[in-house]
């Protein structure tokens, strides 16, 4: 029988605690997400929810300035780095789900070759313009009033494995941009290009100080290459559900069922519904907020304000939790708003685990792979894992 009936993991998205052990490969040595945002406030913020749990036990060496450790949290805390060869969403939700991805996936930092654009043009009948990396807002704001004289394609991409369109509903509808995008993943899923997601970015507005971008984003990435931790649940028969972006990150593989968030705030109201609900299994559950309109957009003030603001829902998550909940929060990479450029950073990330059944005030340890989360999982609900990932379940006690 299962220890816990039920299972929330919560990924707060990008936030990450210092440097990876192999940050300097991705020239992100010296980043930290979680300890810059601290100094930006000058250590006048606070998270007394999540400190509570364990979060600033995470690293007593170097506390993150406002969160610092306690004596007794009532949580396990530690902190896990990742070995998939991106630092992307999918590298780090797969992997979480015991599925690293070490076949890089395809990168291009100066833009799609030529023949992959003039496909696109030919299918959709517009021309497309940009295919640079570029912050997507910059973006919008710099080519928008274009695009509503020409109707062309905003085609950008990042540090990551994406190839984003941005359009404007006026001129290019929402199911023409959505058609365009389902043909621009058919044919980028193999080599040569093998390209993690492909993004489509409405937007809205009529001139570049009012284009704003809406919440029906849409990811389209590739199909997990191989069963994942939640294709193992879904066939043990333990039911899965995802919150936000989760059904997008696993193109809906192994989640029965799940709903698509507009905010942190949604989510985590919807994550509470499920925990105030009969559900039983694995609840999984992305906040992208702290990701797209903070960390790309390297605004430490606001990114600081949405996790005190998760922070307070945390704690009636925490009030509405059963002695039989197990809540994991962790997060897929980091984001540091105060690093140079706007991509995610490699870092280590936060682990903090906590149930009302439990004593707590333990070390989980440095851990990696990421898929030691997806392993305690599988273990608790008694479903043999694939020996990717190191499960802690024995730990917590
Ligand atoms: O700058 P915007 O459009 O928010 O895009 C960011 O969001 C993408 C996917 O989450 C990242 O790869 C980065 O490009
Ligand atoms: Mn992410
Ligand atoms: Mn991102």
């Amino acid at each position: 029988m299962a220890k816990f009936k039920r299972v929330i993991g919560i990924v707060t998205d990008s936030i990450g605690i210092g440097e990876a052990p192999d940050a300097a490969k991705f020239h992100d040595d010296g980043a930290d997400t979680l300890g810059h945002i601290g100094a930006f406030f000058h250590g006048d913020w606070a998270l007394p929810n999540w400190q509570k749990l364990g979060l600033g036990n995470i690293r007593a060496d170097a506390p993150i300035p406002g969160v610092d450790p306690i004596a007794n949290p009532i949580g396990y805390f530690g902190k896990m780095y990742e070995i998939s060869a991106g630092k992307d969403s999918m590298d780090g939700h797969w992997e979480m789900m015991g599925l690293p991805v070490t076949e890089p996936l395809g990168f291009f930092p100066h833009g799609f070759p030529e023949a992959l654009i003039k496909q696109i043009e030919d299918f959709s009948g517009r021309k497309v313009i940009v295919n640079l990396p570029y912050s997507g807002t910059e973006v919008i704001a710099k080519y928008g009033e274009q695009q509503l004289k020409t109707g062309d394609l905003i085609v950008y991409t990042s540090g990551d494995s994406v190839l984003q369109i941005a359009a404007n509903k006026a001129v290019i509808p929402l199911p023409e941009l959505y058609k365009i995008c389902e043909y621009a993943r058919s044919i980028t899923t193999d080599q040569p290009y093998k390209i993690g997601r492909v993004i489509a970015r409405p937007y809205v507005g009529d001139s570049a100080a009012n284009f704003t971008r809406t919440s029906d984003r849409h990811d389209y990435a590739l199909m997990p290459n191989a069963p994942t931790d939640l294709d193992r649940l879904q066939a043990a028969g333990v039911p899965t559900y995802g919150v936000g972006k989760i059904n997008d990150i696993f193109s809906g593989q192994g989640l029965d069922d799940g709903v698509h968030t507009v905010s942190n705030e949604d989510g985590m109201n919807q994550t509470i519904k499920q925990v105030k609900s009969a559900r039983q299994g694995f609840i999984f559950t992305n906040l992208v907020d702290f990701d797209a309109m903070y960390g790309h957009r390297r605004n430490a003030q606001g990114d600081g304000d949405a996790l005190m603001a998760f922070d307070r829902q945390l704690g009636e998550m925490m009030a509405a939790m059963q002695a039989d909940d197990l809540l994991m929060i962790t997060s897929d990479h980091g984001n540091d708003p105060t690093f140079r450029g706007t991509d995610h950073t490699r870092e280590y990330v936060p682990l903090v685990v906590y149930s009302k059944s439990l004593p707590g005030g333990a070390s989980l340890g440095i851990r990696s792979p990421f898929a030691d989360m997806g392993a305690t999982i599988l273990e608790n609900f008694g479903v043999p894992d694939a020996g990717v990932g190191h499960s802690f379940l024995a730990a917590l006690k």
